[in-house]
């Protein structure tokens, strides 16, 4: 669908000119974040482009993200529907990218009822505490290898959001589980973020799909769905071996009832697409972004010494010395940590342009007309660094949050790693307890330094990904059991 200013007298937002048929796509580098950042610089915080044919809008101010995730929310929670993004999303029946309506209610209700309720979150502690400690464990036995050696530190980090997300979603013990190789749980996140990557841009291209195709893109797109799409069934066989029916300790057998249970003619009726569409969101966002926001946190702190010294000098004073374990009491006493987590959040904000949301009637956005069904990016990696809203923005320096009002849920419109309005992460909170929980274990019991012969400028600082913006090499560093 086209928009143009020719018919009535729109105020389109104003942008870079296009060419036929690609649009814009040949001005987009890499990465879409920071392409999108500098062409702002030049055309403004609200933007007009075409990825292709289709016209998109994108916001890159803390006022324009207001006006969308606050004033308009409404109208403007839709999500546009990628070809691509279909496959992995069961057919759009998954909740991050389901069309606004009923049945994106009923299963955002489900999933924060048998995920994200506060009761929830407080009963499935001792699986959280659980799998902190065993992490510490398999760290001690690398640790007190000699000589002493790196740690990749994706891996760990990936195993340790992976065991906990799937315990507490899927009921299901990766420790004793058959067929999910732990060791390789972030190849299979990994593979998946980037395949929904690879069909979500190949939607802009005209001849897309015969591209892909061609190039055997598109057999690697298959090849990862056919193994996350064989994850999930062994985990749904596996509940319905065991089958308790009245015994609703997880979403997988809440929701697999329901598939089962007779609905009224016309109301909403839950399906093994709506099943595993959850499992899609909930295993890829909540895994990877979970783990990629404590591996970004352990990459700057290797990069800022000094951070790193404070921030484990004032938790060990703070928790007292030899602690057999951390708890999620501790949780609530390590200010400086929380600050650290938040400075990261901000330069490396995991799902940088959000989710992709679509117009549902025809608003403004700071003065701008945008007509209904337009797509719209808020750039919250351009917001994060923008000199308006931070001084130095492109330091790391966490003490510009010490006693400063702005938090990370969704309120304030500088700082948005959750998103906000109606689509805010549901995760949120457990996302943060299992970062907060990963992290402290990380930095209380152990001394971290860098690689024999490595220092701070061999830290690559590259990325990679496609919605969710990962460190592309693997982070390897030294631990150090911390003698007291
Ligand atoms: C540090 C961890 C996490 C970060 C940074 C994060 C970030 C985000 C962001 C930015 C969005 C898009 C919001 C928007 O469009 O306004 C989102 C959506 C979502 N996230 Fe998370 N997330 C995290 C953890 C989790 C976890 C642990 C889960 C589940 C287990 C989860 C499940 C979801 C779902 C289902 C949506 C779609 C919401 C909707 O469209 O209604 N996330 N997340």
């Amino acid at each position: 669908k086209r928009i143009s200013s020719s018919k009535g007298n729109l105020n389109l937002p104003p942008g870079p000119k296009r060419l036929p048929i690609i649009g814009n796509l040949h001005q987009l580098g890499k990465f879409l974040h920071t392409s999108l950042q500098k062409i702002s610089q030049e055309y403004g915080p609200v933007m007009l482009l075409h990825f292709g044919v289709v016209p998109v809008v994108v916001v890159s101010s803390k006022e324009g993200a207001e006006e969308v995730l606050k004033t308009h929310d409404l109208e403007t929670c839709g999500r546009p529907k990628s070809v691509g993004i279909g496959l992995f999303t069961y057919n759009f029946k998954d909740i991050g990218f389901a069309t606004y309506g009923d049945d994106w209610r009923e299963m955002r209700k489900i999933a924060v009822h048998e995920l994200f309720s506060q009761k929830k979150l407080k009963s499935f502690r001792y699986i959280r505490e659980g799998e902190s400690e065993l992490l510490v464990k398999k760290l001690s036995n690398s640790a007190n290898e000699t000589p002493t050696s790196s740690v990749d530190l994706r891996k760990v980090i990936f195993t340790f959001a992976a065991s906990i997300i799937c315990r507490l979603a899927f009921g299901q013990n990766f420790h004793e589980c058959d067929f999910v190789d732990m060791d390789k749980v972030e190849e299979l996140v990994l593979e998946s973020e980037t395949s929904i990557g690879t069909l979500a841009f190949a939607d802009f291209f005209p001849a897309g799909w015969v591209i892909d195709r061609i190039s055997g893109q598109y057999s690697k797109v298959k090849k990862a769905f056919a193994k996350l799409d064989k994850f999930f069934n062994h985990v749904i066989a596996d509940h319905l071996k065991t089958g308790q029916p009245q015994d609703h300790s997880d979403i997988i057998s809440v929701m697999l009832d329901m598939i089962n249970q007779p609905t009224k003619a016309g109301s909403f009726k839950v399906t093994e697409d709506h099943l595993k569409g959850v499992m899609s969101d909930v295993f890829l966002a909540g895994v990877n972004a979970g783990a990629i926001t404590m591996i970004w946190n352990m990459t700057e702190l290797a990069r800022h010494p000094i951070v790193m010294k404070k921030l484990q000098e004032e938790i060990r004073a703070i928790l007292g010395p030899n602690k057999d374990r951390i708890t999620e009491e501790d949780l609530e006493k390590v200010e400086y940590l929380k600050i650290v987590i938040q400075e990261t959040f901000r330069l490396h904000p995991p799902v940088p342009l959000l989710l992709p949301r679509q117009t549902m009637s025809d608003v403004k956005i700071q003065g701008y007309n945008i007509p209904k069904d337009t797509m719209l990016q808020i750039n919250t990696y351009a917001i994060n660094r923008d000199p308006k809203n931070w001084t130095n923005p492109d330091e790391f320096i966490p003490e510009r949050f010490a006693n400063n009002p702005i938090d990370i849920k969704g309120q304030h419109f500088e700082l948005l790693p959750f998103g906000g309005g109606r689509r805010i992460c549901p995760g949120m909170g457990t996302g943060i307890t299992i970062v907060e929980l990963g992290l402290l274990n990380l930095l209380y019991f152990f001394d971290w330094s860098l690689p024999e012969g490595t220092t701070i400028k061999d830290i690559d600082m590259e990325e990679v990904g496609a919605f969710v913006i990962a460190k592309k090499v693997p982070l390897e560093l030294v631990p150090t059991l911390h003698r007291w």
